[in-house]
């Protein structure tokens, strides 16, 4: 990070510096960059006499900056240098003296600067969360964040009071300033702790998400709910267990409380539980996340029915924790299959020209599960039913990745003339366009799918909702994207359309590899006419550096940090965004597909016909909402 330049002022006080150079060091923390304790080297561009020299004193100088700091231009802060402690601190004034003699070079914030900084962020951010808090008044005086401590079960009973807490942590406000905070927790940890440990912590991850797997499994999730908050015993816990899963009919064997003391142990570590006594387990805030709501008797009585009725979050730990984890394990012997130890495990897996050579596999999934098949495919084989349908529960679980009701103000659909039409391309069972008809009562919304979802999606829909079919302001259609759009498509209330005045394209492109996603837009862009607009929606994610790259036409809405300005957050938030790279490794190894950058979907949209408009993303959210127009 070499940062910036122009100094004018006499030297305030030198050093030398490692390159040669007299140099001497200013730390600013009061506004702007210098808000972020910046530690500067003040160089001489020349030495010139001894009397120039002469005027760096040694305790106080005037200085004028124009520093360029993570690609972010800061002009002419002008301001004091004042020697504290054998530093120097900026202070911003006015005034500034004009010797030229000195180019002042940001080498990079000192580390302990750095961490300051960080540690900062982090109370600026809970100060704002605060306030948003003490704005809501509960019963007994403001509002207080929900607690870690204890957990709040989505399907209650609750306090109303819990339960508006826990909704203010979805408010902008509070969703972009806890961003921050997450971000900068997860960078001063990186920083601090001795690399090793950080090591040890990244490569046994899957052991945390084993846990949790066992967790939900386990059903002591469930079974710590019918504890309450005292908790409850190893031993107890692991009898439960057994008593759940019925030992005494299968002749399994039964569970060792010690074991399941140490993965208890691990996810208390990792704050999924809490140890409230020593061997005393009770669950958190986290661990009420994998609860399905049932009792232990229901789920000794019909295990299957675990994830009905659910908010599909059980069901999306089941299938993360299970089938990605299982396929993620391959990752590097599919990609780099002449690896020694790709080599051997293959064959110690039976593959040694028994099957397959691993080159075969086009994914770390079809590896893992020694199939050819695609993953959807493998979904509906007759084995695998459990799966199937805890894939589509965990399909409505995975909408906790974003507020469906974002998109109400994404994009100017209250411009779209009375009985517009919007083809809502791969919609599923409709969820995003019944949130539009609902919001917009002037449009209407074809929704086209696979035909076995498109056959079901009337019937998911309550009483709520049965006024939008029965006038047909909502309607399904079977269509597959990788096939041309129809001549013309008739619309209830409409008549037969050439073309949309949208077409939205929601949590689709992801799922699929570049060819096949270009295949899909220009079957659309075939049939879209001049004033067809399509809008994609799926994350967008950014680099995890500032993004300088060069454009031919710059788009509307494309940022180039996530980050505050002048901040020494990672351009794209780090651990507060880290879950969409996460889906997108998930989306790679599964599907062969991706999550995309800006630059990454405007190429393939414009490869398809398109021309990028503008995107917009809600606040605090990786999702993004990208409009094109045929080109
Ligand atoms: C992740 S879901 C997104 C659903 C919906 N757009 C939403 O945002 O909730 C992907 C959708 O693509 C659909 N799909 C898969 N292959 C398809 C195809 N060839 N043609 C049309 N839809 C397809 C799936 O059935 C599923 O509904």
């Amino acid at each position: 990070m070499e940062l910036a330049v122009a100094h004018a002022g006499a030297c305030a006080g030198s050093a030398t510096s490692g390159r040669g150079g007299e140099v001497c060091w200013c730390a600013g923390i009061s506004r702007g960059l210098f808000r972020w304790g910046l530690f500067a080297s003040v160089r001489r561009r020349q030495r010139t006499s001894d009397s120039d020299k002469s005027r760096c004193t040694p305790s106080r100088s005037r200085v004028q900056v124009q520093a360029e700091w993570h690609g972010y231009t800061v002009h002419k802060m002008s301001g004091v240098a004042e020697r504290t402690a054998g530093r120097y601190r900026l202070v911003p004034t006015q005034a500034c003296l004009s010797c030229l003699n000195c180019v002042i070079v940001f080498n990079a914030m000192s580390t302990f600067s750095t961490l300051r900084a960080l540690h900062s962020l982090i109370g600026d951010a809970l100060d704002e969360i605060e306030q948003v808090y003490q704005k809501r008044a509960g019963q007994d005086g403001p509002l207080d964040f929900p607690s870690l401590d204890k957990p709040y079960y989505k399907n209650g009973p609750a306090k109303s009071e819990e339960t508006i807490a826990e909704k203010l942590t979805t408010e902008p406000q509070v969703v972009e300033a806890t961003n921050r905070a997450v971000a900068a927790c997860g960078q001063l940890a990186a920083s601090l702790q001795r690399p090793f440990f950080q090591l040890i912590d990244g490569i046994n991850s899957d052991h945390v998400a084993s846990c949790i797997m066992f967790l939900e499994e386990s059903h002591t999730v469930e079974i710590l709910r019918a504890a309450g908050d005292k908790g409850m015993h190893v031993r107890d816990i692991a009898r439960a267990i057994d008593d759940v899963r019925k030992i005494d009919e299968t002749g399994a064997e039964t569970l060792d409380p010690a074991k399941l003391s140490h993965i208890l142990r691990l996810l208390a570590t990792y704050h999924w539980l809490r140890e409230v006594k020593p061997d005393v387990f009770a669950n958190n805030r986290l661990s009420a996340q994998v609860d399905s709501g049932k009792t232990p008797e229901q789920l000794k009585e019909a295990p299957q029915k675990k994830h009905d009725d659910t908010d599909g979050v059980p069901a999306l730990v089941a299938m993360s924790a299970d089938d990605f984890l299982k396929a993620f394990g391959f990752l590097s012997d599919q990609l780099l299959p002449t690896r020694e130890r790709a080599v051997t495990l293959h064959s110690l897996m039976g593959g040694d020209g028994k099957d397959k050579p691993i080159q075969a596999y086009k994914t770390p999934f079809n590896l893992a599960f020694r199939t050819e098949l695609g993953y959807f495919d493998w979904l509906e084989l007759p084995e695998n039913k459990t799966r199937l349908t805890e894939f589509g529960r965990a399909m409505t679980g995975a909408r906790g990745w974003e507020v469906s009701e974002n998109i109400v103000n994404a994009f100017p659909w209250k411009d779209l003339a009375d009985n517009s039409v919007i083809i809502d391309v791969g919609g599923g069972v409709g969820s995003t366009s019944m949130v539009l008809a609902k919001a917009y009562p002037n449009l209407r919304f074809v929704v086209e799918d696979r035909p076995h979802v498109v056959e079901i999606a009337p019937t998911v829909w309550g009483d709520s909702h049965q006024s939008l079919l029965d006038s047909g302001r909502v309607s399904f259609k079977a269509q597959s994207f990788f096939d041309p759009q129809p001549p013309k498509i008739e619309v209830p209330g409409v008549g037969a359309i050439a073309a949309p005045s949208v077409y939205l394209i929601r949590g689709c492109t992801h799922n699929w590899p570049d060819a096949d996603v270009v295949k899909m837009l220009r079957h659309l862009r075939n049939a879209a006419e001049p004033t067809t607009q399509l809008l994609i929606v799926d994350m967008l994610l950014p680099l995890a550096c500032v993004d300088d790259t060069e454009v031919d036409e710059p788009i509307p809405g494309a940022v180039r940090s996530l980050a505050p300005e002048g901040s020494p957050l990672l351009a794209n938030l780090g651990k507060a965004s880290a879950n969409g790279y996460l889906l997108d490794l998930s989306m790679m190894s599964q599907l062969n597909a991706k999550e995309r950058t800006l630059w990454e979907i405007s190429a393939l949209a414009r490869e398809a016909g398109w021309k990028v408009t503008g995107t917009t993303r809600a606040a605090g959210s990786l999702w993004a909402y990208t409009s094109a127009k045929p080109i």
